[in-house]
């Protein structure tokens, strides 16, 4: 795991190489400052950090995992899965990487011997319902789809209904990431929400939201509507690999106040792993101090 993280941080070392090209056992914090603006982490956060920081010139490693840590205090290590279906709701704008998400996601429980069911309820375009539906067959699970323009919390409710039928363990539903309108969308949201419940009491168990890493800090306001929308559970974080703007989920964390779940990185079936903000901190801890974690 620890490796996989590695690879979706790769750019982002590389750029705190270019930086520091050796590394020290203790940071000055003009560098470290340095350091962490170029990894995206906001401007305003870094000057948190640096404050909460002893107030010594030089800090050492320990001192900065401390301080970086108590941003990912809303991170939860296990999911509460035990209903059945488990119904997950996937939001997020047109090329966040929705679509390929939840077919690692699907993919995920798959491989835990636990059956799956894809609702393709972005109904608003016609290569949304097809791209689904051809990943589905790539991962093999089944999927509730319908005519491009159709209801699409019909398409939520027969997915939860067939699923509690088929007694399916996961229910995860695609929707739209763009309408006409800012209003249309978060009605229809809203809507798909209601009918879910109507489904099955208490679904959607979780309503993820799925954010592009290679848009940094960007990636904050876009989420904050949705969270106005819908009230988001958590967070998924995609494209990590082709960035070097790895500290913007620091950002992302803060302002959300949200767990941030899984993070993408790469395009395949495989390349999607569980958060673990000790872990994406050593990573990056690990570029910077000769001292190693642990
Ligand atoms: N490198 C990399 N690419 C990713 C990752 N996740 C998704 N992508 C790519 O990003 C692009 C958009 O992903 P989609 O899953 O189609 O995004 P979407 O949000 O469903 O977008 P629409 O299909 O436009 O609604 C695709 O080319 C994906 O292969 C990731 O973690 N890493």
């Amino acid at each position: 795991m620890f490796s996989f993280i590695k690879k979706g941080l790769d750019k982002t070392l590389g750029a705190i190489k270019e930086i520091l090209p050796e590394k020290v056992e203790k940071i000055d914090k003009t560098l470290l400052e340095e350091i962490l603006i170029e990894s995206d982490i906001p401007y305003e956060l870094v000057e948190e950090i640096i404050y909460y920081l002893p107030p010594s010139q030089f800090v050492v490693r320990d001192d900065v995992k401390r301080v970086l840590k108590a941003y990912f205090k809303y991170d939860t290590t296990s999911a509460q899965t035990e209903q059945n279906p488990f119904v997950e709701l996937v939001i997020g704008v047109n090329g966040a990487g929705k679509t390929t998400t939840i077919a690692k996601l699907a993919h995920n429980y798959k491989k835990e011997n636990q059956s799956v069911l894809l609702g393709a309820a972005d109904t608003f375009r016609a290569a949304a319902i097809e791209q689904l539906k051809s990943w589905a067959e790539k991962i093999d699970v089944g999927i509730i789809y319908t005519q491009q323009g159709h209801d699409p919390s019909a398409v939520a409710y027969d997915t939860i209904s067939s699923a509690i039928a088929k007694k399916i363990d996961h229910v995860i539903i695609d929707t739209a990431g763009r309408l006409h309108n800012q209003v249309n969308l978060a009605n229809e949201l809203k809507k798909i929400v209601r009918i879910c419940d109507k489904a099955l009491s208490g679904a959607p168990h979780r309503k993820i939201l799925i954010l592009d890493g290679t848009q940094g800090t960007s990636a904050i306001n876009q989420a904050k509507a949705f969270h106005e929308m819908i009230s988001i559970d958590a967070i998924i974080i995609t494209k990590l690999d082709g960035t070097a703007k790895g500290g913007s989920l620091f950002g992302i964390a803060k302002a959300l106040e949200l767990p941030i779940i899984y993070v993408g990185v790469g395009e395949g079936k495989d390349d999607l792993i569980p958060f673990n903000s000790d872990d994406y901190i050593d990573t990056i801890l690990d570029s910077i101090f000769t001292q190693t974690h642990g």
